[in-house]
């Protein structure tokens, strides 16, 4: 198993005053073996190495006083140039080791975009039965790995499940549909013993409830076969759940559930080991903040390892959780903040809200080819769009927040299923939701931001298929076109070079007022 790298040094134990010409001799070797270390993998053969010679030590007996006679201070003088001579052969190899490690991290990295940063990074893994070899993974997960038909890590699992398993709390930012939900999970089902009678041990905060509920159907099925207690905090919970009672190994949660639940029901985190913060920039979001730092307080286990885990991380949120973070990894797939590259993107001037009308109308004469997402800026533009497209003989649906759980959940459950073609949406299933094989996302209206635009069309282009974006925009966005213009140039799609000339905006949210979604006349609409 894994251990952390103080552990390569333990084990050598000179008498400095006896043998203080030696280590003037050996001094500039030791320097060389902690830069060799700092940047090391946690190469595990090194591990193994080092312990079985600090074993070996041991067994030598208790050392000889010096001066006891001439015999006996002649043969430790043998013993010390054999001693010597093995301590050298050890580094060397250890030493040899360690850059093997160092060299095969780099190439695994380049091979698969990781960029890291933090010291220490343990080594990616190359395949999931090396979690076997390398950390005792339980066959049961193994098994549930291939049963859902994960072959290979993705990047972000590859680097993010040896950081967390080895304790390491980390900022991850990997593209949409990359499977960022499995690299938080795997280290912790790794970790975590089942059926633990001593309270929560995980919790993982997300921004929805549909994303909350998504993340708990994932976390069971990897668990099968293991008795976990695993549960998402539902509003009954988290009014009058007793948590006392109630056997729970990973509580999976949004922050306002969580927080009502730390006040009415009696919700103990001080045992937390892992905490998850998913769609971390969101959840630092206004809003959200204060109910995320009460929770933060309240898991008060000092070893606890949290992270934060997005497709987008802006600087001023790593700087808020590097603050609260110790010793913290950052692990980096591809370019930051960038959309996923499967995602064919186009942008389309529709030049009103009567256009869109039209354009989306045309678009599905021409070639309907669901499951679509069509996204619009609030409640009310989703209600009325659905009433536009329930004249048109298409199966749609609408979410929104003013649905209640159990119409949301159909409404997530019948697009699943395929009753639904088209899905008219608010922001509220913009991130995280994991719709399989949507083909098409439509952004009725603009995205408010880059990184919304990011979540939004990383609704298709998923776990390696690929998909379609579609963005209307009229006159009043054009203002805003460079900062979506620029994500989709980063992320290989061709955009007309008059948008990357437009000024730079300092305002970075989009929200405009927007006339009303009718076909009939503004008279007859009111
Ligand atoms: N190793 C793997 N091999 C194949 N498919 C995978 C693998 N890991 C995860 N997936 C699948 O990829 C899809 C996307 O995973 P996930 O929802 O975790 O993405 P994500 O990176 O969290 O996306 P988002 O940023 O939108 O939240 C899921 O359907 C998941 O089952």
């Amino acid at each position: 198993m894994e251990k952390p790298p103080s552990v390569l040094f333990a084990g050598l134990r000179f008498n400095k005053k006896r043998f203080s010409d030696d280590i003037a001799r050996f001094k500039p070797k030791e320097e060389e073996e902690a830069a060799v270390a700092f940047q090391a993998s946690d190469p595990p053969e090194v591990t193994a190495t080092k312990k079985s010679k600090k074993r070996k030590r041991k067994d030598e007996g208790p050392e000889i006083v010096e001066g006891f006679s001439v015999f006996k201070s002649k043969r430790k003088a043998r013993e010390v140039v054999e001693d010597e001579e093995a301590v050298e052969d050890g580094e060397r190899e250890q030493r040899k080791e360690a850059e093997k490690q160092i060299e095969k991290a780099a190439i695994l990295r380049k091979k698969f975009g990781i960029h890291i940063s933090g010291l220490n990074v343990p080594c990616p893994i190359e395949s999931f039965p090396e979690l076997s070899s390398r950390y005792d993974c339980k066959s049961y997960l193994l098994r549930n790995l291939l049963e859902r038909g994960f072959k290979e890590p993705t990047p972000i699992q590859r680097q993010a499940i040896p950081v967390l398993f080895s304790g390491r709390e980390c900022f991850a930012c990997a593209p949409t549909g990359s499977g960022k939900t499995l690299a938080f999970l795997c280290p912790i089902l790794m970790k975590l013993k089942p059926g633990s009678k001593d309270g929560i041990k995980a919790v993982i905060l997300c921004p929805t409830r549909e994303l909350a509920a998504q993340t708990t159907r994932e976390c069971k099925k990897l668990a099968k076969r293991r008795k976990f207690y695993i549960k998402v905090m539902t509003k009954e919970l988290s009014r009058c759940g007793n948590f006392e009672k109630i056997p729970c190994d990973i509580l999976v949660s949004t922050p306002l559930r969580i927080e009502v639940a730390m006040r009415k029901s009696k919700l103990d985190l001080s045992r937390v080991e892992y905490l998850i913060l998913d769609e971390a920039d969101k959840l630092f979001e206004l809003g959200f903040v204060e109910q995320i730092d009460s929770v933060v307080k309240a898991c008060s286990n000092p070893s606890i390892v949290r992270s934060l885990f997005s497709a987008t991380l802006p600087e001023s949120v790593e700087d808020l959780a590097r603050s609260i973070m110790h010793d913290a990894v950052r692990v980096i797939i591809g370019k930051k903040n960038s959309a996923s590259e499967l995602i064919k993107q186009k942008l389309v001037f529709v030049g009103s809200e009567k256009g869109k009308l039209l354009a989306i109308r045309q678009s599905f004469a021409e070639s309907l080819n669901p499951p679509i997402l069509v996204f619009v800026q609030s409640k009310e533009r989703a209600k009325e769009l659905y009433k536009e497209l329930a004249f048109d003989d298409i199966k749609a649906d609408v979410i929104h927040a003013d649905l209640n759980q159990l119409q949301r959940e159909n409404a997530v459950d019948n697009f699943r299923a395929g009753r639904t073609w088209v899905l008219i949406a608010t922001d509220v299933v913009a991130r995280g939701m994991d719709f399989k094989g949507v083909n098409c996302v439509i952004n009725y209206d603009f995205p408010d931001s880059a990184s919304a635009y990011i979540h939004r069309i990383g609704r298709c282009g998923r776990a390696g298929r690929s998909g379609e974006a579609i963005t209307f925009y009229t006159e009043e966005d054009k203002p805003f076109l460079r900062n979506i213009a620029n994500v989709m140039e980063a992320s290989g799609c061709k955009v007309p070079s008059w948008i990357l000339d437009l000024r730079k905006l300092r305002k970075k949210k989009h929200r405009p007022h927007r006339d009303s979604i009718s076909t009939l006349p503004e008279d007859d609409a009111e």
